[in-house]
C-alpha cells in the first residue's frame, strides 16, 4: 500500500464531520490498508480517515509499545467504521496524547476512563464492546476526528 500524506491541523478536512460509510467494498479495504501503512510509517497508534484527506467515518486503533508510547498496551489492530459511543464513565482520567496532525507535540487531555462503543468492521458487521484506559483514549481521540475535533480543542 502507498503512504498517504497526513493532513496538518488547520487544513479544512480536519474540521469537517465525517460521512457514514455505506459501501463495504474492496475500495474501503484498500483505504484501510493505506491508512494502516501511513500510521505505521509515522509510528502512530491510531489514525482517522480525515487525516489522510478521506471524508469517511473510519479509523484504525493499533496500540503497541513504540518509542512514542513505550507504555502502550499490545492490541491487534482494529478497523472501526461508523462508530458510536453508547455510554461513557463519569470517571475522567488525564493523560498524554499526541496527534499525527500536530507533529512533535504532546498535550495533557482528559478522557472518559471507560466507554461502551458500537461500530461496524470492514465487512459491515456490527460490533459492541467496552473499552478502558489507553485503548478507550485512542478511540475517543479518533472519534473526535470524525466530528471535526482535534486535541487542540480539548487540551487542558
Ligand atoms: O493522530 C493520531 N490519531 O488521530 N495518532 C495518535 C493517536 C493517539 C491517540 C490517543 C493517545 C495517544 C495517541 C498517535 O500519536 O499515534
Ligand atoms: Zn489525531
Amino acid at each position: 500500500p502507498t503512504l498517504l500524506p497526513i493532513a496538518l491541523v488547520g487544513e479544512p478536512i480536519l474540521r469537517q464531520t465525517a460521512i457514514t460509510v455505506h459501501h463495504f467494498d474492496a475500495e474501503l479495504v484498500h483505504l484501510a490498508e493505506q491508512m494502516s501503512a501511513s500510521m505505521d510509517a509515522a509510528n502512530g497508534v491510531g489514525i482517522a480517515a480525515p487525516q489522510v484527506h478521506s471524508p469517511l467515518a473510519l479509523f484504525i486503533m493499533a496500540s503497541r509499545p513504540n518509542e512514542r508510547y513505550p507504555d502502550a498496551p499490545n492490541m491487534a489492530p482494529v478497523v472501526v467504521v461508523n462508530p458510536q459511543i453508547i455510554n461513557a464513565s463519569s470517571e475522567l482520567v488525564s493523560g498524554e496524547e499526541g496527534c499525527l496532525s500536530v507533529p512533535g507535540q504532546r498535550f495533557t487531555i482528559q478522557r472518559h476512563q471507560a466507554i461502551e462503543v458500537r461500530y461496524q468492521n470492514l465487512q459491515g458487521e456490527w460490533q459492541q464492546t467496552e473499552l478502558t484506559g489507553f485503548i478507550a483514549r485512542i478511540f475517543q481521540h479518533e472519534f473526535d476526528h470524525l466530528q471535526g475535533i482535534t486535541l487542540l480543542e480539548r487540551s487542558l
